[in-house]
């Protein structure tokens, strides 16, 4: 695994290294084969990367977007992660349709729509278990508990091995989230994080010695893949 952490000096430069970072890894990756696969992440902290992609001259109809997680609402509920990524930069560029993946919430039980974007991803990948899909790229941001994509600190989420899609827990409502093992086989895995409420946090997660089960963004670390952690100054000066 190669993990490289950048600090950036604030939130402006963050999301043009971040940019910058994400039309790298595309171009390099369609130089080499027909499509680029990218699963996002939500929250705040993304946006401002999804409009700078907006206006990049792409070639979109190779790009197929999948969510790393998602919150457990309609798709046009203010909380969901699909609805950010859409208003921000897919529903503004010609993607075809057929290229946006997005994790399914119109079951009553999240369970079986685990299973459903389980069986979504291991069909459009042809990868079946024990095995798991290889993304070119999956986008990680950070809470400030330390949880990464709906894998929150001391949820049974964290074990799951067997599977690529789990249920995970927030104040007792639902997610859809990747898995450990799922994210763990990527190409490349850029974590972005920005503000000053992130710092405990990462001071844990950077730590030799730290806990995963409390801080769970430790858990990830791509054996075969590259690792970025692109921070802004209020979240990362003093770990650099
Ligand atoms: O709930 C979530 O939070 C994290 C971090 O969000 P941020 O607002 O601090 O940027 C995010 O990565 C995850 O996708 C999202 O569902």
């Amino acid at each position: 695994m190669q993990k490289l952490v950048e600090v950036l000096a604030d939130k402006q430069a963050l999301i043009a290294k971040s940019l910058a970072l994400v039309l790298e890894k595309i171009t390099t990756s369609l130089d080499q084969q027909d499509y680029f696969t990218i699963a996002l992440s939500g929250g705040s902290t993304p946006k401002p990367l999804y409009e700078a992609l907006s206006s990049q001259p792409l070639d979109w109809s190779k790009i197929h977007v999948f969510w790393g997680d998602e919150r457990y609402v309609s798709p046009d509920h203010p909380d969901s992660n699909q609805r950010m990524a859409r208003l921000a930069w897919l529903d503004r560029i010609p993607i075809p349709a057929a290229n946006i993946h997005p994790m399914p919430t119109d079951d009553p039980d999240p369970h079986l729509a685990a299973q459903k974007y389980d069986d979504h991803l291991r069909q459009w990948f042809g990868v079946n278990s024990p095995d798991f899909p290889v993304f070119d790229l999956i986008l990680l941001g950070m809470g400030d508990d330390g949880h990464t994509a709906s894998l929150f600190p001391h949820t049974a989420a964290l074990t799951v091995s067997d599977r690529c899609i789990t249920v995970g827990e927030k104040d007792g409502n639902p997610r859809l989230t990747f898995t450990v093992p799922l994210i763990n086989q990527a190409r490349c895995v850029i974590f972005i994080a920005a503000g000053e409420s992130k710092r405990p946090a990462l001071h844990e997660i950077f730590s030799a010695y730290g806990d995963s089960f409390s801080y769970p963004s430790r858990l990830i670390h791509p054996p075969a893949g590259e690792l970025y952690w692109l921070l802004d100054a209020a979240a990362g000066s003093s770990f650099v």
